[in-house]
């Protein structure tokens, strides 16, 4: 995926300004900078999330596989089955651990109930979750650890089979073990998809990524391979940040 020059707004007050910026494929990019500084709002963009803020607006492209995602013939549905999400705050459904996979698949129009296990356990499987649920598959996913839940989210992200998923502080919920297995959960991932992630946690942005960018007062700084972000920046505003001297 890819923005140009996207400039996105609330109202009057710009929240993203010309922010251009590619997240290649099979990668981890991460988005860091301080709290209101645009991460959210410009990873949310990435699947037309901000659709449903109606005070927003933008400019610029944003382009998947060289498409726009603005194009008039892209579906907003379909769009957002490849660009895929996990939030910060876990957020299953009030059902039972199955049907929170199975749910993007029955919407999607998949009744053979054989295919509907399998794309489940292999969901399941995927998100690292499978080893601990497979006994209570028909429990409320409501009774699951607050970690349990998040790769439960994951798992219902996968399912449909996104190219990119976008996940917003996947782990700021999370005690230092179930973050741990998510980390380790998307090291595994970035195998198949394309990930974009924000987070205010350095350590994991070093951890996790293969790209950082670093944003600030919603322009972007700059974005480099993650090492080098963290051990030899370009700007100073990125060593001020990473080196904690605010933010
Ligand atoms: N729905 C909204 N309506 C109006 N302004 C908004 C809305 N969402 C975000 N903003 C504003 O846009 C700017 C960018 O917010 P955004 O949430 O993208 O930043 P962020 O870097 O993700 O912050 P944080 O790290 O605190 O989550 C902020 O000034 C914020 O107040």
């Amino acid at each position: 995926m890819e923005s140009r020059e996207l400039t996105l707004r609330y109202g009057t007050k710009v929240a993203i300004n010309k922010v251009s910026l590619a997240i290649p494929e099979r990668q981890v990019t991460a988005l860091i900078g301080p709290s209101g500084c645009g991460k959210s709002t410009f990873l949310r963009s990435l699947n037309r999330m901000n659709d449903l803020i109606p005070s927003s607006n933008h400019t610029g492209t944003i382009l998947l596989d060289g498409t726009s995602i603005h194009d008039r013939n892209v579906d907003v549905v379909d769009l957002r089955r490849r660009v895929g999400m996990v939030f910060q705050k876990s957020n299953p459904f009030p059902k039972t651990i199955f049907e929170n996979v199975a749910y993007g698949l029955r919407v999607g129009g998949l009744k053979d109930k054989a295919e509907m296990a399998a794309r489940v356990e292999k969901s399941l499987k995927g998100a690292a979750l499978w080893d601990e649920v497979q006994d209570r598959l028909n429990d409320s996913a409501l009774g699951l650890s607050g970690g349990q839940q998040q790769r439960l989210c994951i798992a219902r992200a996968m399912a449909v089979e996104p190219e990119v998923l976008l996940m917003d502080e996947p782990a700021s919920a999370l005690d230092p073990i179930a973050t741990a297995k998510i980390e380790e959960l998307i090291h595994e991932l970035k195998a198949t998809y394309t990930i974009a992630i924000v987070t205010h946690n350095m350590q994991q942005a070093a951890r996790v990524s293969d790209r950082t960018a670093f944003f600030y007062m919603g322009e972007l700084v700059e974005c480099g391979p993650t090492e080098q972000i963290f051990t030899n920046p370009h700007e100073k505003r990125t060593e001020d940040y990473v080196t904690g001297k605010f933010g």
